[in-house]
């Protein structure tokens, strides 16, 4: 292959891991990588030293190999190999890839749209979602009042509320709220060290930094931040060591006067396995629920998101979609994508004929049926003609990549798993992996009619699953 093909194909793979929200760990290491050519489509890349080998290998190949497999319109894999001539001049130093603080800047006119520069605002160091902003999100009755609250704490971080707790139910708007805190704050006091996280990333990290020997990195990491978003903190339940760190990092924000906004499932009195001082501090700041929105809203969000995606829908369809799918948010966004894939699929006009056949199978069920990763990795397995013991494995073949991804969508539609925890059901994937599975199979609904048709026979087969047992 030409060498020129390759690094055009490295420096895409790389940004297509940037625009996924790669860490800024990871974004360091590989900016210190070099793809040396390929052997037989293995992709033999160089690095300066075995700790950067030991991370790509560990915790960024799989991302790296979707990425570069993509920009090379073929599955390739990758093998790391080390050149100390790469390695740079200065001794190194074992916190060489931390993140450096942002350099102070000047406060903009904090009258400016809570939008602004939100798609700017480099979303690899603060692992914030572009499209999660607070001009994106439909208010209601159902989260008016947090709505209000994460404008506040945003106007006015660590002065307003602090701690901010939200909680509800899956897909009702907390992480996307989260991440319009992050956006909006950003964009009103630039200079702001802004750091969102899963709480089962955190938990990870703090593991990783143990076992590495790197703890005040990692302390450096969530304590040196001005605002700390923790998404999902229920995952940290029972998990003694990680819950005593989060309680010292929440205490050492707290006094040193910065803000923490948190989200979970439940409530903070209801939340088994935490111990009561971090139950006490959670209940200390304030507390504010998402509840399920109402039609209105709901017709609403489906509005937006077809105005953002430039789609014309016979608003009969999207009134359709909302009066069946009261639940859960990224459900409704789910049809609504199936229903435009189709039609762009097949050239029709989206109307209600087309809505109500294409999604005749995913919403006739009467009541709510349990849907697991287990039964959709078992039954995408049959599909495809493979075992879920490969769908867990490292195998790179088309097929199984194909599946793996459906499977991944799936999980991600039909459930309501983390993204970390659909890795952890693959075999130990990092949820960027997800992540990539789950834009790859949206995108390629709308473009490849055979992927369309795989996950709509998919969802069919698992639904009739879930409903005979
Ligand atoms: N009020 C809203 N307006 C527009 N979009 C919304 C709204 N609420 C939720 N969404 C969208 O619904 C999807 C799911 O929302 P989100 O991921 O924030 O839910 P969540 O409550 O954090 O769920 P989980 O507990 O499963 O993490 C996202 O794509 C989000 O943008």
């Amino acid at each position: 292959m030409a060498a020129n093909i390759l690094s055009d194909a490295w420096s895409t793979a790389l940004t297509s891991l940037d625009s996924m929200g790669l860490g800024p760990a990871a974004a360091s290491f590989l900016a210190m990588a070099k793809p040396l050519g390929d052997i037989e489509g293995t992709i033999l890349v160089a690095v300066p030293n075995e700790f950067t080998k030991g991370y790509i290998e560990n915790r960024a190949s799989e991302g790296l190999t979707h990425a570069l497999s993509d920009a090379l319109g073929r599955d390739v894999r990758i093998a790391v190999t080390i050149d100390a001539s790469l390695a740079p001049d200065e001794e190194e130093d074992e916190d060489a890839a931390e993140p450096a603080p942002p350099p102070l800047q000047t406060p903009r006119d904090p009258d400016v749209s809570r939008t602004l520069d939100a798609v700017n605002i480099d979303s690899t160091e603060t692992h914030l979602n572009p499209k999660y902003t607070f001009d994106t999100f439909v208010t209601g009755p159902s989260n008016r009042f947090t709505h209000a609250a994460a404008i506040a704490v945003a106007e006015a971080p660590a002065k307003a509320y602090n701690p901010l707790f939200i909680y509800g139910d899956s897909g009702l708007g907390k992480t996307h709220l989260m991440h319009a805190i992050g956006h909006y704050a950003l964009s009103l006091y630039p200079h702001l060290r802004v750091r969102y996280v899963n709480s089962e990333e955190f938990t990870n990290d703090f593991i990783n930094a143990l076992q590495e020997g790197r703890i005040n990195a990692f302390q450096r990491r969530y304590r040196e931040v001005d605002i700390l978003l923790i998404d999902d903190i229920q995952f940290i339940q029972g998990k003694e060591q990680t819950m005593d760190e989060f309680f010292h990092t929440f205490n050492t924000l707290h006094n040193a006067n910065k803000q923490v906004v948190l989200t979970s499932d439940l409530p903070p009195k209801q939340l088994d396995g935490f111990e009561d001082r971090l139950r006490s501090r959670f209940e200390a700041g304030l507390l504010a629920d998402v509840q399920p929105p109402d039609l209105e809203t709901r017709i609403a969000i489906l509005q937006k998101k077809a105005a953002a995606e430039n789609l014309e829908v016979d608003p009969a369809v999207l009134e359709y979609i909302a009066s069946r799918i009261s639940s859960n948010i990224r459900e409704l966004e789910g049809c609504l994508l199936r229903v435009t894939a189709f039609a762009n699929l097949t050239q029709q006009r989206i109307d209600l004929p087309l809505a109500e056949m294409v999604l005749k199978d995913i919403i006739s069920d009467p009541q709510d049926t349990e849907i697991t990763a287990a039964l959709i990795m078992g039954q995408t397995a049959h599909y495809f003609g493979v075992t879920i013991d490969q769908l867990c494995s490292s195998d790179r073949s088309r097929t199984l990549v194909e599946a793996r991804q459906i499977a991944m969508y799936l999980c991600r539609e039909l459930t309501d798993l983390s993204l970390p925890k659909i890795g952890a059901a693959f075999g130990g994937r990092d949820h960027t992996t997800v992540m990539h599975a789950n834009k790859k199979i949206g995108q390629q609904m709308n473009a490849k009619r055979e992927t369309f048709n795989h996950v709509t026979e998919l969802t069919n087969r698992i639904k009739q699953k879930a409903r005979e047992s």
